[in-house]
């Protein structure tokens, strides 16, 4: 761990775009803090009869341009550290992809697995009467995070429901379909980055048929696997929160799908795909031309990114590479793609879905896909030739290509004349 909060840390990064464009020092005053983050505790009864009660937030970043938009991640280490990081990572990715939102998250400290299905159902709802008249349509809209899903969502939209008197399916993103769900929402930050490799492969050095190591073997990564290998790639290596499997001739990913999702860990599953288990710090160095964190935060570390072989790095996670790793990775010449731009997929497919329930008419999910290869490509490019022509990494050129669009959205609120000076 290095020194700082998460979120003095990721704003090293802003710091870094800032010195790159002519800003007032205004803007990056604005953008240090977040505009609102509220706690508190959610109390619920337990299936034995008992009262139990959990920790929780929600921050809304920055609403400059537009409202805030972001997961609620159920985690028994949450913090409100990392809960204001990761708004301020979506802040930033929803202006790089150029939605009309600002960034917001939210979480609640729990083990959701040590939960029954009406214990987690009495904590989704829970949260919404908590933040009822934090979120709303034209205010903050949530999503699903690490351990939240489509049935989470829809039991939040439901309480929702309940509370204002209205049907108001604009409330929330990542819904069942039966609920306002959008087609193609499940796969989305998986196939947002899928697009962006496949668009910059030649330029990345992965044009024709290369391998995968995947770290973290959840929704990103899942359907990570199954694009890569649909599409010709071998999948080699992949791990879960217990332990990882390595196989360089490819794994079966159905069979490892279908294991997951019968519950088992990646490490029993081993033996029948013929694979060897390795310790899951060992994932990051094993022989792969991409490799794809799909896990948490600083994975990707000074103590690990030495022996990091892969040739481009693909961050389906939030923040999986710390400022001291990415430093490694470029020394090395390791192409790192960032979150804000690489997993900006699953916050696009969201607003597809917040679009759709606003003007009630449907997409079919070939409207979907083509419309999110459309914007992945077009802000990968954009992204792309920043990184060339101002000779930065692919990150920098991301928060500039951000901090463009936000400082002048900041500018425009109506002070633009205090701040042409
Ligand atoms: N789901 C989305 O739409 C979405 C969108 C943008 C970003 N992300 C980011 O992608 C990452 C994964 O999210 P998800 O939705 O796939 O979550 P998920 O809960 O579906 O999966 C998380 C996976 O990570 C694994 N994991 C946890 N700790 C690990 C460790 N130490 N080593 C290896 N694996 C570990 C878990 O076992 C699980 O397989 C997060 O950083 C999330 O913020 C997700």
């Amino acid at each position: 761990m290095t020194d700082g909060s998460l979120l003095d840390r990721a704003l090293v990064r802003l710091e870094e775009a800032a010195s790159h464009l002519q800003i007032d020092q205004d803007v990056i005053e604005k953008l240090k803090y977040p505009r609102e983050t509220t706690k508190t505790r959610l109390l619920i009864r337990m299936d034995d009869g008992s009262r139990k009660s959990f920790l929780a937030w929600r921050c809304r970043y920055d609403d400059t341009r537009g409202p805030t938009k972001g997961g609620i991640r159920f985690h028994p280490e949450s913090t409100i550290e990392e809960v204001e990081t990761l708004a301020f990572w979506m802040t930033f990715k929803c202006a790089v992809m150029n939605l009309p939102y600002g960034g917001g998250k939210g979480a609640v400290r729990v083990d959701p697995h040590t939960l029954s299905k009406t214990e987690l159902e009495r904590l989704s709802r829970a949260y919404m009467q908590a933040f009822a008249t934090t979120v709303g349509p034209d205010r903050d809209i949530p999503a699903p995070d690490v351990y939240t899903n489509a049935m989470i969502m829809g039991w939040m939209a439901d309480e929702y429901n309940q509370i204002t008197g209205s049907v108001t399916p604009a409330v929330i993103t990542g819904k069942p379909i039966a609920l306002g769900g959008s087609l193609g929402r499940n796969d989305a930050t998986a196939r947002g980055g899928f697009y962006l490799v496949r668009h910059l492969a030649e330029e990345l050095g992965l044009a024709g048929s290369h391998t995968v190591a995947i770290q973290g073997f959840g929704n990103a990564g899942q359907f990570y696997a199954q694009l890569a290998a649909a599409d010709g790639h071998r999948v080699v290596a992949v791990s879960d929160s217990t332990g990882a499997i390595y196989r360089p001739g490819g794994l079966d990913v159905a069979r490892l799908i279908a294991g997951k999702t019968a519950g088992r860990r990646v490490t029993e599953l081993a033996a029948e795909l013929g694979a060897t288990i390795i310790a899951a710090d060992e994932l990051i160095g094993v022989e792969a031309d991409l490799l794809v964190p799909a896990a948490l935060e600083e994975m990707i570390t000074q103590a690990n990114a030495a022996t990091v072989k892969a040739r481009v790095v693909l961050e389906l996670a939030n923040g999986p590479v710390t400022a001291e790793a990415d430093k490694i990775l470029s020394e090395r010449g390791v192409i790192v793609l960032p979150d804000i731009l690489a997993n900006a997929g699953g916050v696009t497919v969201s607003y597809f879905e917040w679009v759709q329930n606003r003007q009630g008419f449907y997409w079919d999910l070939e409207e979907i896909h083509a419309r999110l290869k459309k914007m992945m490509e077009r802000e990968g490019r954009a992204v792309w030739d920043i990184a060339k022509d101002r000779s930065v990494s692919v990150r920098a050129a991301a928060y500039i290509h951000a901090l463009g669009r936000l400082s002048t959205a900041i500018e425009a609120h109506g002070t633009q004349p205090f701040f042409a000076g």
